[in-house]
């Protein structure tokens, strides 16, 4: 058994769409699955071995190697005890490579979790389809925006359906029963089974895009949890407000798929009053980036908001990605932050490669 999983970064939101919109995006998060060279020369049956987990790039001083602690074969474990298989295949081995920072708004949690599902439907051959995948990311990543746009790539919407009481009381579970973080001493069963997912939870569609918009990705140095930031915002919100967003997300998501896209309906149609202005307290510079970058001032410049939870600011543009990047570098340093940058293409979703 050999194979890699390759899954990309995403922006989720992208202004008005929150919890509702994601794209996905040129920096990866890659498995390489292999057996473990001892298993090779094996005469004789050997002791039960846990997977053996190696991992390089970004979040490598942070990441735990326990496969039972990290969260991508946590993930894969509940897959398979879902389909009551209660271990990972013996010997293997599994190197995670990964591009997408930690706690950036660039849905490195989305990634770990979708190569997770990917990995075990693999390992367990359990020749999922991609919308049975989503319903066990769901259960784990409980808004649709990151983790389906991480596997099935480009700009996606997404919506949850609304369950029954049941299958609500099912999908609501804590996450410390989905993803227990220990295995069962030997001979002792796990416990309670694992809550298997109700059947069709998250439906998404994709929309166009057009090639000559690129990401610029503004990249704070320094994390904020997707939980932190959820936790700032309101639990209701004015009809207003609603409506701002709502006129906006309808007109974004086929003005992005326009040729040559047009800057004076998108940069308007990026703006948000549903969770960036209360971000703002834990993102310094925030609101000055996202009014101050215009596209009368930098040409090429299509829109700006927040990406995901943040702190990481994206920019869609066309040309010009260096003066944008470079006077937002300014506005964050006038903060007393410092950034890196990128320019990102935007990709498709994720893909298994058997060797
Ligand atoms: N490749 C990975 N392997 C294991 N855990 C990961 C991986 N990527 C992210 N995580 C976990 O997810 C956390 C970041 O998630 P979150 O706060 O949602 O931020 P974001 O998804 O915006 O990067 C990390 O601190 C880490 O605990
Ligand atoms: N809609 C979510 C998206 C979180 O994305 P992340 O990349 O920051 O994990 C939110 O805005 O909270």
């Amino acid at each position: 058994m050999s194979f890699t999983i390759k899954v990309p970064a995403t922006s989720a939101n992208i202004g008005p769409g929150f919890d509702v919109v994601g794209l996905s995006l040129s920096l990866h998060l890659t498995l390489t699955v292999t057996p473990s060279p001892d298993a090779c020369h094996a005469n004789t049956p050997l002791a039960y071995k846990p997977p053996e987990l190696t991992y390089s790039g970004e979040g490598a001083d942070d990441v735990p190697l326990n496969p039972y602690k990290n969260l991508t074969t946590r993930v894969a474990l509940y897959v398979l005890r879902c389909h009551n298989i209660s271990l990972f295949p013996s010997h293997i081995k599994i190197h995670a490579h990964n591009e997408i920072p930690f706690g950036r708004g660039l849905g490195s949690s989305g990634a770990a979790v979708i190569a997770g599902v990917l990995l075990g439907n693999e390992v367990g051959k359990l020749n999922l389809p991609v919308e049975r995948l989503l319903d066990f990311a769901l259960m784990v990543e409980r808004h649709p925006d990151n983790v389906t746009a991480a596997l099935v790539g480009g700009f996606v919407g997404s919506y949850l359906r609304e369950l029954d009481e049941k299958h609500t009381a099912a999908a609501s579970v804590p996450l410390s029963e989905v993803l227990p973080e220990y295995p069962p001493d030997a001979g002792e069963s796990w416990g309670l089974n694992p809550p298997v997912p109700p059947h069709g939870i998250g439906h998404y569609v994709q929309f166009g895009w057009s090639p000559e918009i690129k990401a610029v990705a503004i990249i704070p140095r320094f994390e904020l949890s997707t939980a932190k930031a959820r936790d700032v915002l309101p639990e209701q919100y004015s009809r207003k407000d609603l409506v701002f967003n709502l006129q906006r997300l309808a007109v974004l998501t086929t003005a992005l798929a326009q040729n040559p896209p047009d800057p004076d309906l998108i940069y308007e149609a990026m703006k948000d009053r549903i969770h960036q202005p209360y971000r703002k307290t834990l993102i310094p510079g925030l609101p000055e980036v996202t009014s101050e970058i215009l596209p009368s001032t930098h040409p090429g410049l299509l829109g700006i908001c927040l990406s995901g939870a943040g702190p990481t600011i994206l920019a869609l543009a066309t040309t010009g990605f260096e003066a944008i990047a470079e006077d937002a570098r300014k506005i964050f340093l006038s903060k007393g932050i410092e950034v890196d940058w990128k320019l990102l293409q935007v990709v498709g979703g994720s893909k298994v490669v058997k060797h």
